[in-house]
């Protein structure tokens, strides 16, 4: 293990999940991260493999689990390619070990930068999503952020190196092309889902609106012909994926400058319900729900909203540091629950 603040951790979960509770600074998160980064190699707290290795440990981490009735084991190790393994086969890319790995919706409180930060916590939620339903994508996305890295690297030159600019735009226009495909076609479907969950949580009628714009267009190419003087002048991308939106609107206004804190939340939970639903009519395969320390922080409204709106029949996986409200969860009193202390777990 040494994920975390674990050194060893061994845990079976029933099939309709499990509550995990404890104060604060005592692992849960990381059990939830574990199980994130073991069945889509993601952890939705950092992109650095490197923090989840337990300071003091051996270096790296190692973890195993059964998802979908398959035994997978991922180990990571500084400096070392990453190693994949499905029922004890080795799966050399990181797209093989996951081409059947399980669909998940991480939930936080931190969602509610979805609504009012900037369009990088959208790009990621349209990311995380596509990374699961599309082969594609995952690859597309990883050549792009290589190629743009590269790109603007040598932007920072101003206009001396057109010829290898231009041959890192031929990598930087297909890739594009499929991300944005994806998520014009995530979009699309997620409108009326968040538009419903919108006003099943609100209880009322509140129009949730959602639409995604490609930063300077879907052709890719013409945009960047449009804008090739700019960019040198600025030495910097200025159009492609990494600068799309996904714009939410509230009863037709921007949601980050018009909508109530409370309208907010609620709409950052009609999000990751909607995520969850979309996931699900994609693929056929019901997502499991890695929910941390979501239900604590609401007010009772919306919380009973939510337990509601969670599919009854979904593996759910949630954290909290309260325990009062648990007691008041008809849905959820049936979970196993975990004392999580000092990155140790008991029943
Ligand atoms: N790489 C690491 N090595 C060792 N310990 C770590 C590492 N990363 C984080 N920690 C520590 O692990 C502990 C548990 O963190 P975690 O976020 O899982 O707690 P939590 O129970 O979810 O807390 P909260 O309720 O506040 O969210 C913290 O004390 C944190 O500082």
């Amino acid at each position: 293990m040494d994920f975390r603040c674990f050194p060893t951790l061994g845990l079976e979960v029933p099939e309709g999940g499990a509550v995990f509770t404890g104060q604060n600074a005592q692992g849960k998160t990381s059990v939830l991260e574990a199980v994130c980064v073991l069945v889509r190699l993601h952890s939705p707290r950092s992109s650095r493999m490197q923090t989840l290795a337990r300071i003091g440990g051996s270096g790296g981490f190692g973890i195993a689990g059964e998802a979908w009735g398959m035994e997978r084991r991922i180990d990571w190790r500084p400096r070392q390619a990453t190693r994949h393994s499905v029922e004890g086969e080795s799966r050399a890319s990181q797209g093989g070990y996951l081409e059947d790995g399980g669909l998940l919706v991480w939930m936080g409180n931190d969602d509610l930068d979805l609504v009012r930060a900037g369009g990088e916590s959208r790009r990621r939620y349209l990311d995380f999503m596509g990374s699961q339903v599309a082969a594609d994508y995952r690859r597309s996305l990883a050549r792009y952020r290589r190629a743009l890295k590269a790109k603007n690297l040598l932007l920072k030159e101003g206009d001396r190196r057109r010829a290898e600019i231009a041959s890192y735009e031929a990598i930087l226009i297909p890739a594009a092309a499929v991300l944005r495909r994806v998520r014009a076609e995530l979009s699309e479907r997620l409108a009326d889902a968040v538009a419903d969950r919108q006003r099943e949580i609100a209880g009322r009628e509140e129009l949730a609106g959602i639409r995604y714009e490609a930063a300077g267009g879907m052709e890719m190419g013409l945009a960047l012909e449009q804008v090739r003087e700019k960019e040198f002048r600025q030495r910097r991308s200025l159009v492609g994926p990494h600068r799309d939106e996904l714009e939410l609107t509230l009863n037709g206004l921007p949601a980050a400058a018009y909508a109530s804190e409370g309208q907010q939340r609620t709409l950052a939970l009609a999000l990751k319900l909607a995520q969850g639903g979309v996931l699900r009519a994609q693929t056929g395969q019901e997502p499991v729900w890695l929910i941390d320390d979501v239900f604590g922080e609401l007010d009772v409204s919306r919380r009973n909203a939510l337990m509601r709106a969670l599919p009854a029949s979904a593996q759910k996986w949630i954290t909290t540091t309260h325990l009062d409200w648990l007691e008041e969860a008809p849905e959820l009193t049936g979970l196993a629950r975990f004392a999580v202390e000092g990155g140790h777990i008991c029943r």
